[in-house]
């Protein structure tokens, strides 16, 4: 007896979400972060605890059966560097970015739009990125700040990696509260591009600052 021949498995998708799926993906990792948040911030009965596991576990082996996707790297490499941000415009490298994209049900969700010479972004880092008491961890307030730098390079279509970055806390990072970061490009010598930046509160007074070194490299290692 020979055994059956079995399914190819389909192919692994890597292009953007699909604008018509876009609104649903987004919807949907915007339900997750609150529901995760909550769990963070709330007492809940263990059954209703139960209860989020079993349709929590039943609903991620219904997804898991889907066509498995990984990053759009044709994207990243191609149109991503095409056209300078519009003043004003709304900013997404991918829409998965555990930072700044908006489909990504554990991100921070950052909103970063151009200003100018700068990218400013509003973050208001919820109850599930609390590290020392009421302060936001201070590892999710170094990422807020990597991930605002790396829109800057999208002004001069400078790919790059980061090769440093240093933070100085200056204040407590409240958390459940509307703060706005801010990056731009200090200087760039050859390939090694420095940039600065903070994190402010919606008054202005200043929360952490922020100084990096970006490496960049041709979009080919884009990998
Ligand atoms: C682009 C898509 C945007 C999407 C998201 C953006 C936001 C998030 C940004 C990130 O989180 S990027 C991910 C975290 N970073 C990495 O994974 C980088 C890991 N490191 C590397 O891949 C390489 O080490 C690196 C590209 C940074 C440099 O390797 P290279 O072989 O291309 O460069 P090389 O070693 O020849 O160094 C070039 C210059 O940079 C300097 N340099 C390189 N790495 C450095 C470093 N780590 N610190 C300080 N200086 C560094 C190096 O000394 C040298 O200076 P000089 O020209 O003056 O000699």
């Amino acid at each position: 007896m020979t055994n059956p021949p079995s399914e190819p498995p389909p192919p692994t998708v890597d292009e953007p979400i699909a604008a018509d799926t876009l609104p649903v993906r987004i919807a949907a990792a915007e339900a997750m972060r609150r529901l995760n948040h909550a769990m963070v911030a709330h007492e809940t009965d263990p059954e209703l605890l139960q209860r989020i596991a079993r349709e929590a576990n039943a609903t991620a082996a219904i997804v898991e059966a889907g066509a498995r996707r990984q990053r759009p790297i044709r994207q990243m490499k191609t149109q991503l560097w095409q056209t300078t941000p519009e003043e004003g415009q709304r900013l997404a490298h991918f829409e998965e970015c555990m930072v700044s994209g908006r489909a990504n049900p554990m991100g921070i969700a950052m909103q970063p739009r151009r200003q100018g010479d700068r990218i400013v972004a509003d973050v208001n880092f919820g109850a599930a990125f609390e590290g020392a008491p009421k302060r936001a961890h201070g590892g999710a307030v170094a990422a807020v700040m990597d991930d605002i730098m790396g829109y800057v390079l999208l002004l001069t279509a400078t790919p790059a990696f980061t090769g440093r970055l240093s933070i100085s806390y200056r204040a407590p990072t409240p958390v459940q509260t509307d703060l706005v970061a801010s990056a731009w490009m200090d200087r760039r010598d050859g390939r090694k591009v420095f940039l600065v930046g903070d994190l402010r509160t919606a008054e202005g007074d200043l929360i952490a600052e922020a100084d990096a070194l970006f490496v960049a490299i041709p979009r080919e290692r884009l990998t």
